[in-house]
């Protein structure tokens, strides 16, 4: 059985779009969002899959439901006839943390695989969860955001040595670093060093809930990733549909 985080309450958030962020932006994907996560960023844009008190989320208080409504169990075949359903060939996994449910996401990845083998998976992660033996192999691409200072969590939660070490040695992993001030640099280049991760994989995204926010922070990000070798995400998404849940 798979917890699922809600668009509305009862309804299981898997939805196809354009993947808004990374190495894949733009692409027709179909996401599937997971409930829960083992970290609580200050910024994130999807609270609601996590903190369940309804307290965070001011521009969207008719969203905020009841612990209940806010997730959905089912069945991790279910899920795979869904998405199955949908037309992209390309799946998105996100959360809330999914990792933290990898062995019924790998059963789930599997059943998709064989009704529509073929289909390129990623997986958004905070990177400080291991993927479960049985995951790791079906997944195609790391979507990897190692959370800063800024997030507000411990360090000593968020950034867990042997993981990230293992993602750097890991080719079909990418970093996605979230930056709301350019001081934010100097941690990312820390990370870089110390793990030895490849700059071309490295991607700087900046913090943003608003097109508004996005595009005054693209400004200065857009030169730190060129003097520095790595690549810029904008946050497609956001830009077109707005900060709304089941996009
Ligand atoms: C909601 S998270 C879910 C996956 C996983 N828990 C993680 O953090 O990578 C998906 C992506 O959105 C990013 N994100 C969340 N809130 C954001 C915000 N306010 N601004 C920019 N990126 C944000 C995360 O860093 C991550 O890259
Ligand atoms: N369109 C779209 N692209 C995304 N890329 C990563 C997302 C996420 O929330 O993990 C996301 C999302 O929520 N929507
Ligand atoms: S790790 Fe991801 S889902 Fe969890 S709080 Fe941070 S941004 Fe949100
Ligand atoms: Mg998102």
């Amino acid at each position: 059985m798979l917890t699922l985080a809600t668009t509305t309450p009862g309804e299981p958030e898997i939805f196809a779009s354009l993947q808004g962020e990374g190495a894949s932006m733009g692409r027709p994907s179909t996401f599937v969002r997971l409930s829960r996560c083992n970290l609580a960023c200050h910024w994130c844009d999807t609270a609601y899959t996590w903190r369940f008190t309804g307290d965070n989320r001011p521009h969207d208080d008719a969203l905020d439901f009841a612990r209940e409504d806010n997730q959905v169990k089912l069945d991790e075949a279910e899920v795979a006839r869904r998405v199955a359903a949908l037309s992209p060939d390309r799946l998105v996994l996100t959360g809330g943390e999914p990792l933290l449910q990898g062995a019924a996401l790998a059963r789930m990845v599997s059943a998709l695989k064989a009704l529509r083998p073929g289909f390129h998976v990623e997986i958004e992660t905070n990177g400080s969860v291991a993927p479960h033996p049985a995951l790791d192999p079906l997944i195609d691409q790391f979507n990897v955001s190692p959370k800063l200072a800024h997030s507000g969590n411990p360090a000593s939660l968020a950034l867990v040595p042997e993981r990230l070490a293992a993602y750097a040695a890991d080719p079909r992993a990418f970093f996605k670093f979230v930056i709301a001030e350019r001081s934010d640099l100097d941690e990312v280049l820390g990370l870089v060093a110390s793990y030895d991760i490849v700059p071309e994989r490295v991607f700087l995204m900046p913090e943003g809930r608003d097109s508004t926010t996005l595009r005054e922070r693209s400004r200065w990000l857009g030169d730190l990733c060129a003097a520095h070798g790595f690549a810029f995400t904008d946050r497609l998404h956001i830009h077109l549909w707005g900060d709304t849940r089941g996009t």
